[in-house]
């Protein structure tokens, strides 16, 4: 077997940023990675009208790590550029315009809830009982009694049933059984830091009289030399691209870890292609969609088997498209959300004032694991059902890429998730190492989200290496 100091699983920007740590550090680590391209959920796809980020690709003001990596790397940050369009429900067959929502007969909630678009139903309830104040909160056991769903939540808060029922067209998480309110919680609280370095820059700009669902109007001013949300030019794939050239050959390609056998004192990881590496420690750095595939040999791991082996992942697939704005043909609204299988058009404003709008089909929670269970043929259906529902977009909808992340064989999902009570039976726990076995990646976060939650466990599981070293 090849030999290390460290054997890291698992090429994204948690098992990157470790390796990067422990070799400044003067280890030597080996990082195995399975596909024939380092950057995981970080993905870029080529299309005729150049970069797509298919996964990753906005940048917080707060997110100080990957600023960090992005300036050593000596990548340009450029100005998000994706305001969406006002946006507008299709639901129960009807447009429903949602400033008069409150008024309309098909709205059968009551008190508060009528005057809730019928898309932010779940968003604006998981956020008016989110009782956070910290980034950390969600840990804290005295939150353990709120380890429950969303259906749970709003149902012991007396919401009406088509609330419930609005809420589980659009959650957040996998739907609203399945994903624990402490979760969501972390999500959005964790979200509001981010905001709140935003909010410092031109709030004029950033309201402009528009309903703004998912919070895409972003600030272009800059603030300590930052727009509110930043790219990378050229594609987020840039990023752990050039943070794997800084590793050299110690990145080993098409390295598909199959079975890892530890002792206290060691560890040696077996490839499906019969190559081995042996190492002092070994770092888990993939999905535990992933690692619940991978044969462990070697004891007892706390609370850890439990997590590899239940923590559910959602999904999102998205169809990214260039269009030529039908909406203006239509009148309809040019960003809609629909309870039928399309999920959420997004129509993104065109600031470069070419012929053509970008849009991007996005589906989520049931949508998103409806598509999935298609499968082949998703794309067209997909522009069909757009066809249905706006006959003025045949013929103005050109297909750029499309990327559904729970077929993508190395990931099955696209982020971690808790399931009701999973918070407490392992979530606290998790992360105590296994033996020789340390654990990163996003669903080990403890404070940050997104890509810089990556970053955040791979510097975490190293700082534990360098501890025990
Ligand atoms: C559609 C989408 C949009 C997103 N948008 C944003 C955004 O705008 N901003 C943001 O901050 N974050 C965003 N994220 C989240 C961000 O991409 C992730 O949090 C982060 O990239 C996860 O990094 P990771 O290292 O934990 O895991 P991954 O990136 O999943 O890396 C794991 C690696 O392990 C490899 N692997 C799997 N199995 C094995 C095996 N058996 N042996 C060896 N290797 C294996 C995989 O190929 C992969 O390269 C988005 C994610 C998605 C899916």
């Amino acid at each position: 077997a090849d030999t290390a100091d460290v054997i890291i699983i698992g090429a994204g920007l948690s098992g990157l940023n470790a390796a990067m740590l422990l070799k400044e550090q003067g280890m030597r680590p080996i990082v195995l990675e399975a596909n024939s391209i380092v950057g995981g959920r970080v993905r870029t796809h080529e299309s005729v009208d150049g970069p797509v980020d298919v996964g990753a690709s906005q940048i917080g003001r707060s997110y100080a790590r990957v600023l960090d990596m992005v300036q050593k790397m000596n990548l340009k940050l450029i100005p998000e550029d994706r305001d969406l369009l006002p946006f507008g429900a299709h639901y129960q067959g009807a447009w429903i315009d949602n400033a008069k929502w409150a008024d309309n007969p098909l709205n059968k909630t009551v008190g508060e809830e009528r005057s809730i678009p019928p898309m932010l139903m779940a968003q604006r309830l998981v956020s008016k009982y989110n009782p956070f104040q910290d980034v950390t909160d969600w840990l804290d056991p005295k939150y353990a009694s709120l380890d429950i769903s969303l259906r749970q939540l709003l149902q012991s808060h007396g919401h009406s049933e088509q609330a419930i029922k609005l809420a589980s067209l659009w959650p957040s998480g996998i739907d609203i059984d399945s994903t624990s309110v402490l979760r969501m919680w972390q999500e959005e609280t964790r979200g509001a830091v981010d905001v709140s370095f935003g909010a410092t820059g031109n709030t004029e700009e950033q309201h402009a009289g528009r309903e703004q669902p998912f919070g895409e109007i972003h600030q272009r001013k800059l603030v300590n030399g930052l727009t509110s949300t930043s790219n990378i030019e050229g594609g987020c794939h840039r990023l752990p691209a050039a943070m794997a050239a800084t590793l050299g050959d110690s990145v080993r390609l098409n390295k598909r870890v199959g079975r890892i056998e530890m002792s206290d004192k060691s560890g040696t990881v077996h490839c499906t292609d019969g190559t081995s590496y042996k190492a002092r420690f070994i770092i888990s750095a993939i999905p535990f969609t992933m690692l619940r595939q991978v044969k462990i040999e070697g004891g007892n791991g706390g609370t850890s088997p439990d997590a590899i082996a239940h923590m559910p992942y959602a999904n999102t697939a998205r169809l990214y498209l260039s269009v030529d704005p039908f909406w203006q043909e239509d009148g309809l609204p040019a960003s809609f959300q629909t309870d039928g299988p399309l999920g959420m058009f997004w129509a993104i404003q065109n600031h470069q004032g070419g012929p053509t709008n970008r849009a991007m089909i996005v589906l989520t929670g049931p949508s998103a694991r409806n598509i999935s269970a298609k499968g082949k043929g998703s794309e067209q259906f997909l522009i069909d059902e757009l066809a249905r529902l706006r006959p003025a977009s045949v013929g103005k909808v050109k297909i750029k890429t499309y990327k559904d992340w729970a077929l993508d064989p190395l990931q099955m999902g696209c982020g971690f998730s808790f399931a009701p009570g999973q918070v407490n039976s392992f979530g606290r726990s998790m992360l105590e190492p296994w033996k020789i076995m340390h654990f990163a990646g996003e669903h080990t976060r403890r404070i940050d989200f997104g890509m810089e939650s990556a970053m955040e466990s791979g510097e975490r599981a190293a700082i534990e290496i360098m501890a025990r070293a």
